[in-house]
């Protein structure tokens, strides 16, 4: 049998195809590595928040899942929306990397405690836990790829990036780390730091099960099942400052998860525990009450705030 993989042609989606396609290959499956160019990757000059439109690294890669030019999908699991388009699923999740943000750059004195420290980032997730938690940074936006993004940074753009470290690490940069962010103050992305598998829902069930017997680690799949019920309660979208994130501890699920105001005066976090098998339930319970506690109002603002810019 052999397994077409699709994926974005960035040199981050590209590792992220390679490490799938080694996971395939010790499974004794054969494999195929297919390129393709989303409207994301040719639109680098507007903020991806401004582009709006649901989709924009997705749905050429599943026009070919659809059609059957590739049998998968690899994505970053945080880059993608809580509800798939009609016929599609994800069918695997890999084991997660370290899911903190880092702070990277050429000073090895810069930190977030810096008073004059210029930040790029275009993540609102991330401008608005800076302006909550470290009022005195300034930010700029910075896009494109991390390569892009680095580049930007050495012509001066910025003293400092914050980033997923998974991406960082992946892209073989850990040298420019200068501070790892605390899980409780820089919650990250639901979904960051795992692969995700997609897949149409027509795709064989011997293709299917191979590629969850490769890939899919088990822990992490019902973390993400907890984070992606959270997400689709919270109905944010990717320029929604939401964070969650689902951890194993003993033998019971423990989630946080919350929402913070644009200019990041208010931050709500709730912190919700139960049974492994209940994770789904857990999400949608922790996000009900994120809503209920002020949440509702923030979105709401936000969602104005946004469609105003
Ligand atoms: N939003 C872009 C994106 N999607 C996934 C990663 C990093 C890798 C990961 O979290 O799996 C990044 C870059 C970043 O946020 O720094």
């Amino acid at each position: 049998m052999k397994i077409r993989i699709g994926t974005r042609g960035s040199k981050l989606a590209l590792w992220q195809a390679y490490f799938v396609e080694d996971k395939l290959v010790a499974a004794g499956v054969k494999t195929e590595i297919v390129k393709i160019e989303t409207k994301g990757d040719k639109i680098l000059d507007v903020s991806i928040s401004k582009i709006g439109s649901k989709g924009v690294f997705t749905e050429e890669i599943e026009e070919q899942l659809a059609n059957g030019a590739i049998d998968i999908a690899v994505h970053s699991a945080k880059d993608m929306q809580s509800t798939l388009p009609d016929g599609f699923e994800l069918i695997s999740f890999s084991e997660r990397e370290l899911a903190n943000d880092v702070l990277i750059s050429d000073n090895k004195e810069a930190s977030l405690n810096n008073k004059n420290l210029v930040v790029g980032t275009s993540s609102n997730r991330r401008i608005a836990t800076l302006k909550h938690f470290y009022p005195h940074i300034k930010t700029v936006p910075v896009r494109g790829n991390l390569q892009t993004r680095i580049m930007r940074m050495e012509e001066g753009a910025c003293d400092a990036l914050l980033l997923a470290y998974a991406g960082v690490h992946r892209m073989g940069y850990d040298d420019k780390i200068v501070q790892k962010l605390n899980l409780t103050e820089f919650t990250p992305a639901v979904g960051q730091g795992s692969v995700a598998i997609e897949v149409h829902k027509g795709l064989s069930k011997a293709k299917k099960d191979l590629v969850r017997k490769a890939l899919n680690h088990e822990p992490t799949e019902v973390c993400l099942l907890a984070e992606r019920s959270f997400l689709k309660t919270m109905d944010g979208g990717c320029s929604i400052p939401v964070f969650g994130l689902a951890q194993i501890k003993d033998d019971s699920l423990q989630m946080t998860g919350g929402i913070t105001s644009l200019d990041g005066k208010e931050m709500i976090r709730k912190v919700f525990i139960g049974k492994l098998k209940d994770a789904k339930s857990i999400g949608k319970k922790l996000a009900e009450e994120v809503l209920s506690s002020g949440g509702d109002r923030i979105l709401k603002s936000i969602k104005t705030e946004l469609s105003n810019q």
